[in-house]
């Protein structure tokens, strides 16, 4: 079996149960597993391949728990430049009806090279609009191309504006091809064994764009086939309106009636939801997706997180689609939100968002949204999901006394080195296997594509 050493780091950053941090400390790697972690004092072992990370931080590779990547073509639209979410789904809504399987390749490939460059190995992502032919297969074809850990949630929209939704009805699905679909794509790529590359999620999209009905069956669905479940909720005012007028209900209690709570489901945003909400998604164990940059970008708030982790939430950081944040970077995605929850705590006195905590959640945080027990931390027997970020440059010179946390507090980088699953995806900062500058060449062909064709 293959070997790799990583040594010599400037801070290895195991994120293990007592949270150590080991100056010049090294790693092994073994196939596609962390096989031994030693201080600087320990003997080190023999490898195939040494990296040497004087200099570095590593750490565990970060966990996305909510994307949609297909608005890598979409990004920073005018008319979806100052609107809140609803008024921007509908500047929009009209422009992803074009979109094309090869757009959901490209796209996933682009978001992929953002996200492994800013420190993420693992990632979902939420696609709910599949017009001209497009599959969830193809979003998968690319993630397995990329190398990247890739949970892939099947989303849908069925209620267009006839019957009362959001959504156009030119891009909604009839709820039993849904369904149909989205068990044919579990029994397709869903691997529920450890050290999974590809698992598959249930997740119609939205309380405005599904029905109750779709709701609860895609609950059973899930269950009946061990997948979890991930949806929007709460994300701002309009849609908590939305729920009290439609439901008569608050979209936590309408997550509830609809069998939408437990440590199988997780939620993107809840900003909104209300302390009876925390206190039962607390106490069931449910998660969410807290995506700082997108709640800003739309102005929909700030999602009340530490008392969310207090209640007993599973809570994981989101970068959220790339028409409302507008870039996939899981480092600045944390800065974000520890200066964001400063701000929040500010207004009590509390002690400050800390940036530990929010690699925390980065990591293990996300790791526990999805369902992983096998990533978000470093120690022998776990994924060798790991990246490094180099130090020595000019955006962290002065930072030395704290390395760790100057990942956070001082310009977010991108890695140098990603390894995901045991295969070093990206070394000296360049990918290996592709090449980015080509990707963004087509990728912007057809994004011009896509707004021509609207
Ligand atoms: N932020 C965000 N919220 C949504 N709610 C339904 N769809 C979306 C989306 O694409 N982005």
């Amino acid at each position: 079996m293959h070997t790799l050493l990583l040594k010599n780091a400037l801070r290895l950053v195991t994120m293990n149960d007592q949270r150590e941090e080991l100056e010049g400390g090294w790693l092994l790697v073994k196939g596609q597993q962390v096989a031994a972690i030693g201080s600087a004092t320990a003997p080190l072992p023999q490898a195939d391949d040494v990296l040497d990370m004087t200099g570095h931080v590593v750490m565990p590779g970060m966990v996305n728990t909510h994307h949609h990547m297909y608005q890598t073509l979409t990004r920073a639209i005018p008319a979806a430049q100052n609107t809140s979410l609803f008024g921007w789904l509908q500047a929009l809504y009209p422009l992803w009806a074009g979109l094309t399987p090869e757009m959901i390749r490209i796209s996933t490939c682009t978001a992929m090279t953002e996200l492994l460059w800013s420190g993420c190995t693992t990632t979902s992502d939420h696609l709910y609009l599949f017009p001209n032919g497009s599959r969830l297969d193809d979003q998968i074809e690319a993630a397995t191309q990329m190398g990247m850990r890739f949970h892939a949630a099947r989303g849908a929209m069925s209620v267009g504006e006839s019957k009362g939704g959001l959504p156009p009805d030119s891009v909604v699905e009839e709820e039993s091809a849904i369904l149909a679909d989205t068990q044919r794509v579990i029994e397709a790529f869903h691997d529920p064994q450890p050290l999974a590359m590809q698992r598959v999620v249930v997740a119609p999209c939205s309380p405005f764009s599904v029905s109750r009905d779709l709701m609860r069956e895609a609950a059973a669905l899930a269950r009946a086939t061990g997948t979890m479940l991930h949806t929007h909720l709460a994300e701002n005012s309009s849609d908590i309106a939305y729920s009290r007028q439609t439901f008569n209900m608050t979209p936590a209690e309408y997550a509830e009636d609809v069998g939408w709570i437990g440590s199988d489901v997780w939620h993107a945003h809840c900003v909104k939801l209300d302390q009876a909400g925390i206190s039962r998604f607390g106490a069931t164990h449910t998660g969410m997706a807290h995506c700082p940059c997108s709640n800003m970008r739309l102005g929909s708030g700030i999602a009340p997180v530490r008392q969310m982790v207090a209640a007993g939430m599973r809570v994981g950081l989101g970068v959220d689609g790339s028409a409302s944040n507008d870039g996939s970077h899981m480092l600045g995605e944390a800065r974000q939100a520890m200066l964001l929850g400063r701000l929040l705590e500010s207004e009590d006195n509390r002690p400050m968002m800390q940036a530990r905590e929010v690699l925390e959640l980065a990591t293990r945080g996300g790791a526990a949204v999805l369902g992983r027990d096998d990533i978000g931390h470093l120690v022998p027997g776990m994924a060798a999901d790991i990246v490094a970020f180099d130090l020595s440059g000019i955006d962290h010179a002065g930072a030395q006394s704290d390395p760790v946390a100057a990942l956070l507090f001082c310009t977010p980088q991108r890695v140098a080195c990603s390894i995901v699953n045991g295969r070093i995806l990206v070394r000296d900062g360049h990918f290996i296997s592709h090449d980015p500058i080509c990707l963004a060449e087509r990728h912007n062909i057809l994004a011009r594509q896509l707004l021509e064709t609207a």
